[in-house]
């Protein structure tokens, strides 16, 4: 669905953007990670056609994203930028009618667009409030709301959680996962970094302005240690399971646990599924079999240093 090729971003002789490349498929959601200043705005704002590529290319299902396609990649974009303005004298209703009309709605199409959309942002019984008295995560579910009035294909949320407190982050990633069943393609840029493994199919991680990891979460979280954990619980027979595993080539460890048995195993994600089917014919009575994930934020550590700013 979104195509970037090597796309550079240059302020003076400074590269906020350097050469990434990324492909986001339809109804994925895209967690894009790094420190503050690696690059992340500037890349949602090319995207969105907001700021010039210096060079490099994005298409959007095909389209060229430049100057030319401007009208119709923007038809198909929702940006939710991380600094947004709320008008003060305004109420709800009045935001949304307001945006709704710059969109060209007509005034029957606008009360249904209105409703549905502060239904799903759950905004309904604060329409008649000002925007101003609204708490920070009402304002950022508003501000979401305000992004999907065109019904874009693509949304490029900037931080949509940030200040939010849990409860509120929590709904938030409710809304993300209903606009993912309504089959919305998702590219979100977040701090919040095991929130993201939850909810993010896939995940790019970025510093100083180069893309250091990018997979799915699967596998980032797979190979981030070169080595994944396994915890294999038996009914009775321990003692032949770890007599099997040690002749496994691709196990680096057996640690024989009180209730279960932790493995260090070295294989992509395909080989632990033909491990636990060995496992199965060799006729080891297993109750589960668990890869222990790594945490994201262990993960963000380990590939980035820490100096993008
Ligand atoms: N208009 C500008 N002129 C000069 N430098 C800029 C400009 N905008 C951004 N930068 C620099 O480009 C780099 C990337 O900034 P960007 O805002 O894209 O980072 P970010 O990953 O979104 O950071 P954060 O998580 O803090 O929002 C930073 O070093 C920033 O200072």
């Amino acid at each position: 669905m979104l195509k970037i090729e090597n796309l550079t971003k240059k302020y003076g002789k400074f590269k906020a953007v350097d050469n990434i490349s990324l492909e986001i498929n339809e109804g994925e959601i895209f967690g894009f990670v790094g420190p503050n200043g690696a690059g992340k705005t500037t890349t949602f704002k090319m995207i969105s056609t907001l700021l010039k590529a210096t060079s490099g290319n994005i298409y959007l299902d095909g389209t060229e994203i430049n100057h030319k396609n401007l009208k119709k990649v923007r038809s198909n974009i929702g940006y939710m930028p991380d600094f947004f303005g709320v008008y003060d004298k305004l109420k709800v209703n009045e935001y949304m009618d307001f945006y709704s009309d710059i969109a060209g709605f007509n005034r029957s199409e606008k009360v249904s667009i209105i409703k549905d959309l502060l239904e799903l942002v759950d905004l309904t019984n604060k329409k008649n409030a000002y925007v101003d008295s609204l708490s920070r995560g009402m304002k950022q579910r508003l501000c979401l709301a305000r992004c999907l009035i065109h019904n874009p294909k693509l949304l490029i949320l900037d931080e949509p959680a940030s200040g939010m407190d849990p409860r509120a982050r929590v709904q938030m990633k409710e809304i993300l996962r209903e606009l993912k069943k309504m089959g919305k393609t998702i590219i979100i840029s977040s701090h919040i970094l095991p929130e993201l493994s939850e909810l993010c199919t896939n995940i790019g991680i970025i510093e100083g302005g180069k893309i250091v990891v990018n997979g799915s979460v699967e596998e980032i979280m797979h190979r981030a240690k070169g080595a994944s954990v396994i915890r294999i619980e038996v009914l009775g027979e321990k003692e032949k399971c770890i007599r099997f595993l040690k002749e496994e080539p691709l196990i680096k460890s057996v640690i024989e646990e009180e209730r279960y048995i932790e493995i260090e195993f070295s294989g992509e994600l395909k080989e632990v599924s033909n491990l636990v089917k060995r496992v199965l014919d060799a006729n080891i009575p297993v109750i589960s079999f668990k890869p222990i994930e790594n945490n994201l934020e262990d993960i963000f550590m380990e590939v980035t240093r820490g100096d993008g700013e």
